[in-house]
């Protein structure tokens, strides 16, 4: 897939910008604070209706302005597609495909896929576990939109029952009402694992022949699904079984605490590196090796499922990587999958990035040709 154009209206520090993408790699070149992710933001926004950075729309519209709009241009293999996303400071957004006002905004996902690799991004290594469920959430937001009903659905179920178990400090509880929360906590929990261990599934050995090559045979990446909710087998019976099982374990630590206990919401995403834990193993250098893999491993799942390759955003990393590492990715991305790329300096660049990349400077919200 290829993004042709882009225009942002008061979005973000962006009064009115349109962008013509007219390579197969961009380059957008500025200072600090200028604009070059919100750029990059209104992609991801596109492509998974998130930003990694907010949470709330109102910090995505320009000051002193109540609405935002970014619409984008699209060439798919079966046709154009014009996409717009209207954010309001209050209130909902509306969400736009070819001129329609979109009933169900999850729609809208996975019209345009997108792998963004940022410096926020070594926190897959070093963070917590949050991060990494976020990683693969938003992978299977793209992959599978109807996920992002089923995940949105666990966590209104999640958010009733922990009000239920915090009324327990108050008065006793109604059986009844528990075991139907946990009934449906535990219906959806198992929709959420079950994909979240098959698309891992998937990921972990295209991820792993990724790092092999980048650290030239000397390192072997596994990545494994850690439940927090084990099963013997990757059947709904079988986990729903679990689901019990372990509910009924904590049952009464769940209501002394007033917090649900056990679910997808605790789950781990394991990530080690020649059988130790990454996040101790790993140098500055073998993180980053280790998030390039990850990354062009999501890059080539989403190709084989969607059909298409998706774009890569590319924000403040690739002078961070070393010559070797950048030409890596350079020739797995060749003219293939479209890139923007965000830089305060070319310095570090190799010339082959530069030789067929657009670049535009980024100046206060404003886009010139370089
Ligand atoms: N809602 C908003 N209204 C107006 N300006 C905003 C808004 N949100 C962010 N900004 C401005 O956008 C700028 C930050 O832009 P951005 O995060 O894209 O920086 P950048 O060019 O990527 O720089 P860096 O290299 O530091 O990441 C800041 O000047 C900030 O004040």
């Amino acid at each position: 897939m290829y993004l042709n154009r882009l225009h942002l209206r008061h979005f973000r520090n962006y009064r009115e910008q349109e962008i013509i993408f007219s390579a197969p790699k961009t380059i957008l070149l500025g200072d600090n604070a200028q604009g070059k992710s919100n750029l990059l933001e209104a992609v991801e926004l596109l492509s998974t209706l998130k930003s990694h950075r907010v949470s709330c729309d109102r910090d995505l519209v320009l000051a002193g302005e109540s609405e935002s709009k970014i619409t984008a241009q699209l060439t798919r293999k079966h046709g154009s597609i014009d996409l717009a996303l209207l954010l309001r400071d209050k209130g909902r957004r509306t969400a736009t495909v070819n001129r329609e006002n979109l009933k169900r905004q999850l729609d809208f996902l996975g019209v345009l896929n997108a792998v963004e690799f940022s410096a926020l991004d070594l926190d897959l290594v070093r963070g917590n576990p949050e991060t990494r469920r976020h990683w693969i959430d938003s992978l299977l937001f793209q992959i599978e939109p109807v996920y992002a009903h089923i995940l949105h659905e666990y966590q209104r179920i999640l958010k009733q029952r922990n009000s239920l178990l915090k009324q327990a400090e108050h008065r006793s509880l109604d059986p009844a009402e528990l075991e139907s929360w946990n009934h449906q906590l535990i219906i959806t929990g198992t929709k959420v694992i079950r994909r979240r261990m098959r698309i891992i599934d998937r990921l972990a050995p295209i991820a792993r022949t990724w790092h092999t090559k980048i650290s030239k045979n000397t390192e072997i990446l596994t990545i494994t699904y850690a439940p927090n909710v084990a099963a013997i087998e990757n059947t709904p019976e079988a986990i729903y079984q679990g689901f019990l099982d372990r509910l009924a374990l904590r049952s009464i630590a769940e209501q002394s605490l007033g917090n649900t206990l056990v679910g997808p919401h605790r789950d781990e995403i394991e990530l080690t590196i020649n059988d130790t834990p990454a996040k101790a193993y790993g140098s500055q250098g073998q993180q980053r090796t280790l998030v390039l893999a990850l990354k062009l491993a999501e890059l080539e799942l989403i190709e084989q499922i969607v059909g298409e390759p998706p774009l890569l955003l590319l924000d403040d990393v690739l002078a961070e990587l070393d010559l070797t590492r950048q030409n890596q990715l350079l020739s797995v991305i060749e003219d293939r999958f479209q890139t923007l790329i965000t830089t305060t300096h070319l310095g570090a660049f190799d010339a082959k990035w530069l030789d067929s990349s657009q670049i535009l400077q980024v100046r206060s919200g404003e886009i010139f040709q370089a």
